[in-house]
């Protein structure tokens, strides 16, 4: 019911991009009825085999899986096509590995799901319903969002096709045609930052029965300060490897001689898992993509248009919260749908008012990770605070849920996971703080004491 006298509207709605987060969102909006039409640049991945240059697969957390089933597809993607991950299984550079659970209270864990095993059945999903139509090979190249207006390039053809439409979803990624043009209003608030590092996926293929050659349910690691690796686990028994390193040194490794010597000196154990010439393949075969952190507000213009997804607050990886987060905001979307019987004037505002300060928050956390990755699972500190974290989360679960915990295994707002922290950050530097004194206190006690009897 979207109108004074009560009754329901149907509104004509353009989601711009069929990726994970459109094309999610283009089943939220099918289940309440209204019509899609869904404009994606790309052809239809699921005619496709893997398209190359992107995270091959990501971590899918509590977050992302709640809203998958809000649309009935949760099941499907763990039971079909997620791998759980129970714990990082970190690998140091002589070789060895240790473990370092989740969450070895409750076992839960996260699951690594390849990144068209998400999006085709998403796709797939809104076959099913006749008020959704899909269009591919269209790049958005035009529009005025006030006027509902968007002109598309056919890719193959060159063919101009332009769309009216009562609302515009801009799920088109960090590069967002969509946000470009929101861009143009008044009182836009915009902020992007490049990092330093590049990422470049690698492949470590099954063993010769076609198993796994690594504990399969865990995300590996291979921390070294300046850069890193990391392996998520595929249905097919294969690894996707994402190396993440400064572009100063991707460029630094020009010869197959340097590139073997590097990762001889820092990733000696995966140099059998992943096959010296296709190491030397794979990485001369690519390049190193870069990685970008956009924050920006509002995202809607009007009772108009919205952004959501990368397209509204792309993140750097560090965190495996990217997908989640877009995946959140269709949640949210809809209990906002929900609340104001679709009358998109407060839909809009009230998403852009609410879900900024918590965009904002897990680009900062993710950054955090990024700076701290250089020894985030290493440093002696950073293990103390774990071990300090898990004998109080044992203890008090309830009150004491450590960040990353809370992050990754709760939808608490990701604002209140940073005031939890900074809460326990507190409680600990004053209990530390007292303890101290009073062993100090104790100390001198004993010290004035042995001084005094032996006086
Ligand atoms: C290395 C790496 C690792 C990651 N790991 C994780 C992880 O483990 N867990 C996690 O949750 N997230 C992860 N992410 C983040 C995740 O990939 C993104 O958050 C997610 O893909 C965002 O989805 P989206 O639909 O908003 O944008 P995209 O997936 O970028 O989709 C945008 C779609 O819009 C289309 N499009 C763009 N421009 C136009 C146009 N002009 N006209 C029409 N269509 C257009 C594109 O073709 C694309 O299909 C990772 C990202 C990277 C780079
Ligand atoms: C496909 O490419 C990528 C790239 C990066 C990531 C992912 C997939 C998935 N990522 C996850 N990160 C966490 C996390 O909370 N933290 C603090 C971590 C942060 C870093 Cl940098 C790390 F290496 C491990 C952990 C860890 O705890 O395992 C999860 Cl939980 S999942 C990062």
């Amino acid at each position: 019911a979207n109108l004074e006298n009560g009754t329901f509207k149907k509104l004509d709605v353009v989601v711009v991009g069929g990726g994970l987060v459109g094309s999610l969102e283009a089943l939220f909006l099918a289940k309440r009825g209204h019509r899609v039409r869904l404009y994606e640049y790309r052809e239809d991945i699921r005619n496709t085999p893997q398209a190359r240059g992107r995270s091959i697969n990501l971590a899918l957390s509590i977050r992302g899986r709640t809203a998958l089933r809000e649309v009935g597809l949760e099941d499907h993607m763990i039971n079909n096509h997620g791998i759980p991950m129970k714990g990082r299984n970190i690998h140091r550079i002589d070789g060895s590995t240790y473990i370092i659970p989740y969450d070895s209270r409750t076992k839960q864990c996260i699951y690594s799901v390849g990144r068209n095993y998400l999006n085709g059945p998403l796709l797939q999903e809104s076959e099913r319903y006749e008020n959704v139509e899909r269009f591919f090979n269209h790049k958005l190249i035009a529009s005025n969002l006030r006027k509902g207006f968007l002109s598309f390039q056919k890719t193959d053809t060159k063919e101009i096709v332009e769309v009216n439409a009562d609302l515009i979803i801009g799920a088109d990624g960090a590069f967002s045609a969509v946000r470009k043009e929101i861009m143009k209003q008044p009182l836009f608030d915009y902020n992007q930052k490049c990092i330093e590092h590049g990422y470049l996926e690698l492949c470590i293929p099954p063993d010769s029965n076609g198993g796994f050659q690594m504990p399969p349910n865990y995300l590996h690691i291979w921390p070294r300060g300046e850069f890193m690796m990391i392996a998520l686990p595929n249905q097919d028994c294969s690894w996707t490897v994402t190396l993440f390193m400064p572009f100063t040194h991707f460029k630094s490794l020009d010869s197959e001689d340097k590139l073997l010597k590097f990762f001889e000196k820092y990733f000696p154990d995966s140099i059998p898992l992943i096959g010296k010439q296709k190491l030397i393949a794979d990485y001369f075969a690519g390049s190193a993509s870069p990685l970008i952190a956009i924050k920006c507000r509002p995202y809607n213009v009007e009772d108009k248009a919205l952004i959501i997804g990368d397209a509204a607050h792309a993140v750097v990886p560090f965190y495996g919260q990217g997908m989640n987060a877009g995946f959140e905001d269709c949640t949210i979307l809809n209990q906002l749908f929900q609340k104001h019987h679709d009358d998109l004037a407060k839909i809009l505002k009230e998403f852009s008012d609410t879900r900024w300060e918590d965009t904002f928050a897990i680009s900062d956390l993710a950054m955090y990770n990024y700076i701290e990755m250089r020894d985030l699972v290493t440093r002696p500190s950073y293990l103390l605070r774990k071990a300090i974290d898990d004998v109080i989360f044992w203890l008090m679960p309830k009150v004491w849920i450590p960040l990353y915990n809370s992050v990754t295994f709760s939808t608490i707002p990701y604002t209140q996971c940073i005031k939890n922290r900074q809460w326990q950050d507190k409680v600990l530097n004053r209990s530390l703080l007292f303890l101290g004194t009073v062993t100090s206190a104790v100390g001198a006690f004993y010290v004035y004491k042995k001084f005094v009897g032996l006086s």
